[in-house]
């Protein structure tokens, strides 16, 4: 299938399996999505649904025990040549990460290394795929540290990860994947374990910054509320699959599958009036070594009918808009 030019990402059908034989778990069984050029695509699904699965596969970081089974991921590099990131080898993998596609994480305590300045771990990531001398190095660094608005930045430049605060650990994580000018750049819950108001000032930032640099972001998050204020488009997952996609407007506006419409109502909003309740969605999250034939969310789906039970994939129900439910519900949540 071709790429289309406005496009940067194309997952097409990834299906990801941990362990080996007999005893794979198949954790992603049909995930497509497309991902615009300079746009938030915004992966969105319960705790176990494959999102980091998702994000690993697409950096070539799965775990030993996990391997991509089959699918195809698309990606368009600045130069407008299109890869599949799915058929790269471990040298190319490296030389993507980087300035092709990067990544943040959630918990940046994790991420940054306690031993080294955080000066030296942004400018280790410049020397892995740029050829600049150590001066050249530290002048960017400091730049770096400037554009995410970390002040006094010559000075932060030399701390430990410890000596800084949450929110300006997560400045310097955003540093770190931005210092080589990604095209891509996948942010794994960035901003979940931060306060709301540190929060919020951290997404600000990544949209200014997306606007300055151009650059395209894969944003996963469990939270309608992000969802709503950083995303151009959404991709739900459940199970191990995407089954709903569109544009955020429309997806909040004319939410078409049972699952999503079935999220948003369990979501607390500040418009709920006295007397209207949050709606749960009954049952739970089937294990990846019983799902239901046909869709997996019908057992959960008060809409369920017997033809459910048969194979469901994502169709187009309308213009940009995908839902892998056989029926149509395309009013508001
Ligand atoms: N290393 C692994 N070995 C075996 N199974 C795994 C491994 N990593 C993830 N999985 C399985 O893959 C599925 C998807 O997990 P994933 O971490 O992508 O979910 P998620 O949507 O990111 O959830 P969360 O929001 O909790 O991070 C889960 O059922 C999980 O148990």
């Amino acid at each position: 299938m071709q790429t289309p030019d406005d496009t940067i990402l194309s997952v097409e059908g990834l299906r990801v399996g941990f362990g080996r034989g007999a005893a794979t778990v198949t954790a992603l069984r049909d995930v497509s999505f497309t991902l615009g050029r300079g746009k938030t695509l915004a992966l969105v699904g319960e705790s176990g649904s494959g999102k980091s699965v998702t994000s690993l596969a697409l950096m070539g970081l799965l775990p030993p025990s996990g391997r991509i089974l089959s699918g195809r991921l698309n990606f368009r590099r600045s130069d407008g040549t299109v890869v599949d990131l799915a058929g790269l080898d471990a040298a190319g993998y490296r030389a993507m990460r980087g300035p092709g596609i990067s990544m943040i994480f959630q918990e940046p305590m994790s991420s940054l290394n306690p031993l080294f300045t955080v000066g030296d771990q942004i400018g280790e990531m410049l020397l892995l795929h740029e050829n600049v001398s150590s001066a050249q190095r530290d002048k960017r660094v400091i730049e770096m540290l400037e554009l995410v608005e970390i002040p006094g930045a010559a000075a932060r430049a030399k701390s430990y990860p410890h000596e800084l605060s949450g929110g300006m650990r997560q400045r310097v994580m955003i540093a770190m994947g931005l210092i080589c000018n990604p095209a891509l750049l996948i942010a794994d819950e960035p901003t979940t374990a931060l306060d709301v108001t540190i929060q919020a000032q951290i997404l600000d930032l990544m949209r200014r910054l997306q606007k300055e640099l151009d650059m395209s972001i894969l944003f996963i998050t469990h939270d309608m509320g992000v969802v709503a204020e950083m995303a151009d488009q959404v991709a739900v997952m459940y199970a191990g699959a995407v089954v709903e996609q569109a544009g955020v407007l429309d997806l909040f506006d004319h939410t078409r599958h049972p699952y999503t419409q079935g999220l948003l109502a369990s979501i607390p909003r500040d418009d709920l009036v006295d007397g209207e309740r949050l709606v749960p969605i009954p049952g739970s999250v089937p294990s990846l070594t019983a799902l239901p034939s046909g869709c997996a969310f019908a057992p959960r789906c008060s809409h369920a009918q017997p033809e459910c039970h048969r194979p469901v994939s994502l169709e187009e129900k309308a213009s940009g808009h995908l839902s892998a439910c056989i029926f149509d519900f395309a009013g508001a949540a």
